[in-house]
């Protein structure tokens, strides 16, 4: 795909992480039709847009062969990484050696690794620099733990009390990253994820309008030499096909997990967050 950006500056952006759910035999299966079924549609593709897949790291390495050695457009991303290049970190894995691999987007505080793994917004800061100074992009998850009450009647301080919880989580990462730096926020609200239907989607746009309002404040306007375009926000917890028509005007794209666990439907939700000719 070309890498020529829409009109607000920003590339559209999809992507879907297979968390622990695939084994080896169903990453590489999946992969096969879905670089497949990307190729015999990108013709009809209305716009570029960047497409990741994010497997498990004993996957990693052999999906990006795949992906190379069919000269497929998508892009791979990864669902951790240390902060450091190298040391003794038993377990880890090194963002330089990410980097070599071939990776482009690094996935990080996840919900699933805050609660289950203790991934606080200082780790994530440490990361995002590490990412950022190996030439990679931090995909950041954030997203409120619990859904407000009044979910349907949203005062101004209800959606700020939302944006300051996720402010939290982000922050730290932006001042700890070169303002030259590509990011992606992967707002995904806690209580969405893993779920039967996603947030609605005038509560997405609502937050989503109200997260980039606020990164341009503090880090546009600000002239803190960061650009309205060098920001990706992607809505993600229990997206898929059918959802982006209606929260496009606050995202630039969706982050899927199970529901694009079928090639089909992640090529499918792909088609409509670029568009058909
Ligand atoms: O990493 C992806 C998100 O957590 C969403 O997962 P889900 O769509 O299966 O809820």
């Amino acid at each position: 795909m070309s890498t020529s950006a829409t009109s607000s500056g920003r590339r559209p952006l999809v992507g879907v992480s297979f968390k622990m759910y695939f084994d080896i035999p169903k990453t590489k299966s999946y992969l096969d039709e879905s670089i497949s079924l990307l190729s015999s549609n990108l013709s009809s593709l209305a716009q570029p847009a960047d497409v990741f897949v994010i497997p498990d790291f004993v996957t990693l390495t052999s999906v990006a062969s795949q992906i190379s050695s069919a000269n497929s457009t998508f892009l791979l991303g990864a669902q951790d990484v240390h902060s450091q290049d190298s040391g003794a970190f038993t377990g880890e894995v090194s963002p330089k050696v990410l980097a070599q691999a071939g990776v482009k987007f690094v996935e990080i505080g996840h919900a699933e690794r805050r609660r289950y793994f203790g991934e606080t917004d200082e780790d994530v800061a440490n990361k995002a620099a590490a990412i950022a100074k190996n030439g990679m992009v931090p995909l950041i998850c954030i997203g409120e733990v619990s859904k407000p009450k009044n979910i349907n009647d949203l005062s101004i301080s209800d959606v700020e009390m939302v944006v300051e919880e996720c402010w939290r989580q982000i922050r730290p990462a932006l001042e700890a990253m070169d303002n030259q730096a590509e990011v992606v926020l992967a707002y995904e609200p806690v209580w969405a994820i893993g779920k039967s239907e996603p947030a609605s989607p005038e509560y997405v746009v609502k937050i989503t309008k109200a997260l980039r309002r606020r990164y341009n404040k503090d880090y546009v306007e600000s002239a803190k030499g960061r650009t309205d375009a060098s920001m990706r926000i992607l809505y993600g917890g229990s997206a898929g096909p059918g959802l982006f028509a209606k929260i496009r005007e606050g995202v630039d794209g969706l982050f899927l997990g199970r529901f694009a666990h079928q090639p089909q439907a992640f090529i499918e939700t792909i088609k409509e967050i670029a568009g058909t000719k």
